[in-house]
């Protein structure tokens, strides 16, 4: 996880101080990539512990289609409670975009069976994208998050807005657009979801595994990371060797895989770093 941390003191070193919607201020730089070749390890930050347990849980929730936050809570994840309405509502998030993204006809699109399927016809084609980015649905930017889920927009503009895959020599590469990126709490986060995302699909259509490609947008740290029990305490830590993934069971489809049929086996992370989120 060296481009992780590599890529963290460039944001310390070359990034500018900026303002941000949040009020808290962030050190930003636009427009970074990193990259994981994701048969040599499952990327899995190793200079924090991370909680793995909320990853996997928040992606099947995705991938059921939910935005409903009771789902997460009943299972012991809290990550979306400070967006989610008093109901549990977090409006046409990620789930809804991805699984039934509303057409103008009144039909819905199931972007991730769609890409499934044309992955596994048309291993060749330029198109297998999946977007989470709907400007019909995004909140409006004056009021707060659960104000806007009462109006029927997304409580959050979606982060991690578009990605693609590749297929070359039996193997599937994912690219993820991230347009914006809170480098030390939720960028942990996406790299293991997309590349556990990679790794499920890939098991679906009877494909090995690529590279997981992380490209950004604007790539932050929060001003109040930035200090010596934070982000300084991280980039002193030296990385450790990648655990890996296994996948105990193929489901039927990609729809039906559980929490229990996941293992991360050799995690031998550093302890857990605490950090105030930027709402
Ligand atoms: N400012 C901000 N950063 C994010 O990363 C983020 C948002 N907002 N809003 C929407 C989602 C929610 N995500 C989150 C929210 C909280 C944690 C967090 O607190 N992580 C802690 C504890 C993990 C846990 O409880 O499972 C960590 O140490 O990683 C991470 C990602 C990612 N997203
Ligand atoms: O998966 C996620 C979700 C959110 N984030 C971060 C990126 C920003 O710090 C905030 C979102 O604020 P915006 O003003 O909408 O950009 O959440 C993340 O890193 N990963």
């Amino acid at each position: 996880m060296k481009a992780y941390l590599d890529l963290m003191q460039d944001v310390v070193d070359n990034g500018t101080d900026k303002g941000d919607r949040t009020g808290v201020g962030t050190r930003s730089v636009f427009g970074r990539q990193i990259r994981f070749d994701l048969s040599k390890g499952f990327p899995l930050v190793t200079t924090k512990k991370i909680h793995l347990k909320s990853v996997i849980y928040e992606l099947l929730w995705f991938l059921k289609g939910s935005t409903d936050n009771n789902w997460l809570q009943e299972r012991g994840v809290s990550i979306w409670d400070a967006w989610a309405t008093e109901k549990g509502d977090l409006g046409p998030i990620y789930g809804k975009q991805w699984r039934s993204w509303m057409a103008p006809n009144g039909e819905t699109v199931d972007q991730i069976t769609d890409v499934i399927e044309q992955i596994k016809s048309k291993p060749d084609s330029r198109r297998l994208i999946v977007s989470a980015w709907n400007p019909a649905e995004l909140p409006d930017e004056s009021i707060g998050p659960q104000a806007n889920v009462e109006q029927g927009r997304m409580a959050l503009a979606p982060c991690h807005c578009l990605f693609q895959f590749y297929v070359l020599d039996g193997k599937l590469s994912c690219q993820l657009y991230q347009r914006s990126a809170d480098l030390f709490l939720g960028v942990p986060f996406n790299i293991a979801s997309y590349a556990l995302l990679t790794h499920m699909i890939a098991d679906q259509c009877g494909l090995g595994v690529g590279e997981f490609i992380h490209t950004f947008g604007d790539c932050h740290l929060y001003q109040n990371h930035l200090n010596e029990d934070i982000v300084f305490k991280q980039l002193k830590r030296e990385p450790h060797k990648l655990p890996q993934l296994l996948i105990k069971r193929k489901p039927e489809s990609i729809f039906d895989y559980e929490f229990e049929d996941f293992e991360v086996e050799g995690y031998e992370p550093e302890g857990l770093i605490r950090a105030p989120i930027a709402i």
